[in-house]
C-alpha cells in the first residue's frame, strides 16, 4: 500500500510524477492559517514536503504518523528541530545546490545599491535623463572596498570568493569558529562583530536564524558603521531590527542598504522601507532561478524517498533519529 505524503510546494511535474508513483500526495497550498483539509490530511502522512511551514510541537500533535519532514530550502528556522527529534522525525534541508546562486544575487544587490542602479534606471525610463547627472546622483565605488560578513558559511563564503577574486576587495568576516579555508585562500581576516562593523564598507548579515541571531542588527550595530556603509541583508529579516534600519537609513547614519529579506513576508505596502532611494528592495528571491529551484526540489524529493527506504537522506538535519 502507498504510504500518503503532503506536498504544499508547486514543482516541477517531472518530480511530483516521481512522487505519486512512490505516494499518495495531497497537494496544499501553504497559507498564514493552514485549512481544515490539511490538518485532516496530517493525521494520515508520513512526509511532508514544502518550505515555511512552521513545523512546532503544536503540529507534531496533529502528525501521528509523521516520519520525515522534507524542507524545499536551505534555512530551516520554521521547524522545531529539537521537538521532531524527541519525536524520531527525519528533518532535511537543501544545502549547496543553492549556494553560487544565492551568491550571485547577493552580489547583484550590493552593486545595485552601490551604483544605485535600479533608482538609475527609473530616472531613464521615466525621461528624467535630459543632460549628465550631476554628483548628488553618483554612486560609490564596490572594488577595493572592505567587506564584512556576518555568517562566513557556504553562501558567506560564494560571495567572498565573487568579491575577493572578481573585485579585489578585502573580507572580515564575524563566525562563532574561525574558517581556515577563508583566511588561507582569499586572505580573510576574523573580527569580532564590534571591529567588522566598525571597518566595512560593505555589512552582510548570512547567518541563520536561531535564537542567539535574533535582531543581532540593530541601533547600536548601526551606529558602529560607517557613514558611507551599505548594509546588505540576503539570510532572514528577523536578523535585524527593522525599525533601527529606517532610522539610520533616513538619518543618513549609514549610506544605504540591499534587502532580499523581511521581518514580515511579504514586506507590508505601508513600510517605509519602501519610500526610502537609498535602499534596493528584492522580493525574497535569493534562489529563485529556473535551475536552481529544480535543484532543491529534486533534492528534496530525494531526500524524501530515502527517508522510506533505510537509507540515509542527503541532507539529514538531526541525525540523532537515527541512534535514539
Ligand atoms: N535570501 C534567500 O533566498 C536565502 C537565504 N538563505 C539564508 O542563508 C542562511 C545561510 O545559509 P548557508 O550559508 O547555506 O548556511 P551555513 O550554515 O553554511 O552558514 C551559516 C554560517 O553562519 C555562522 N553562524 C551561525 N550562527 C552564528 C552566530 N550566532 N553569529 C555569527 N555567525 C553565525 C556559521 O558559522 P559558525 O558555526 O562558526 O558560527 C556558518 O558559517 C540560511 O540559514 C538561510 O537563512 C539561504 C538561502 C537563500
Ligand atoms: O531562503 C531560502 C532558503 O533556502 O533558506
Amino acid at each position: 500500500m502507498k504510504r500518503e505524503i503532503i506536498l504544499y510546494k508547486s514543482i516541477s511535474t517531472d518530480l511530483l510524477e516521481q512522487l505519486k508513483n512512490r505516494f499518495i500526495v495531497h497537494q496544499h497550498q501553504l497559507k498564514s492559517e493552514m485549512d481544515d483539509s490539511f490538518f485532516s490530511d496530517l493525521q494520515r502522512v508520513e512526509g511532508i514536503i514544502g518550505s515555511k511551514l512552521r513545523v512546532d510541537g503544536h503540529l507534531l500533535d496533529q502528525a501521528p504518523h509523521l516520519k520525515i519532514v522534507t524542507n524545499i530550502s536551505v534555512g530551516y528556522d520554521n521547524l522545531e528541530i529539537e521537538e521532531l527529534t524527541k519525536r524520531g522525525i527525519m528533518a532535511t534541508n537543501t544545502p549547496d545546490v543553492l549556494t553560487d546562486t544565492v551568491a550571485d544575487t547577493v552580489f547583484g544587490l550590493l552593486l545595485a545599491t552601490s551604483r544605485r542602479i535600479c533608482e538609475l534606471d527609473q530616472y531613464v525610463k521615466l525621461g528624467r535623463w535630459d543632460e549628465n547627472i550631476g554628483e548628488h546622483l553618483f554612486g560609490v565605488d564596490v572594488h577595493h572596498k572592505t567587506l564584512g560578513i556576518i555568517g562566513m558559511g557556504r553562501i558567506g563564503l560564494a560571495v567572498a570568493e565573487r568579491a575577493h577574486y572578481g573585485f579585489k576587495m578585502k573580507i572580515v568576516y564575524h563566525n562563532r569558529s574561525t574558517h581556515s579555508y577563508a583566511e588561507k585562500n582569499i586572505n580573510a581576516t576574523y573580527a569580532s562583530l564590534e571591529e567588522l562593523l566598525t571597518v566595512s564598507d560593505f555589512v552582510l548579515v548570512m547567518a541563520p536564524l536561531v535564537p542567539e541571531t535574533v535582531k543581532l542588527i540593530g541601533e547600536k550595530e548601526f551606529d558602529l558603521m560607517k557613514e558611507t556603509a551599505i548594509f546588505l541583508n540576503g539570510s532572514r529579516g528577523e536578523l535585524v531590527d527593522e525599525l533601527a534600519l529606517i532610522h539610520a537609513l533616513q538619518s543618513k547614519k549609514i549610506w544605504g542598504a540591499g534587502l532580499d529579506v523581511y521581518e514580515q513576508e511579504p514586506i507590508s505596502k505601508e513600510s517605509l522601507l519602501l519610500q526610502l532611494k537609498n535602499v534596493v528592495t528584492l522580493p525574497h528571491i535569493g534562489s529563485a532561478t529556473r535551475e536552481t529551484r529544480y535543484k532543491m526540489a529534486k533534492l528534496a524529493v530525494d531526500n524524501l524517498m530515502k527517508g522510506f527506504t533505510g537509507e540515509v537522506p542527503p541532507s539529514l538535519i538531526n541525525p540523532d533519529v537515527l541512534t535514539d
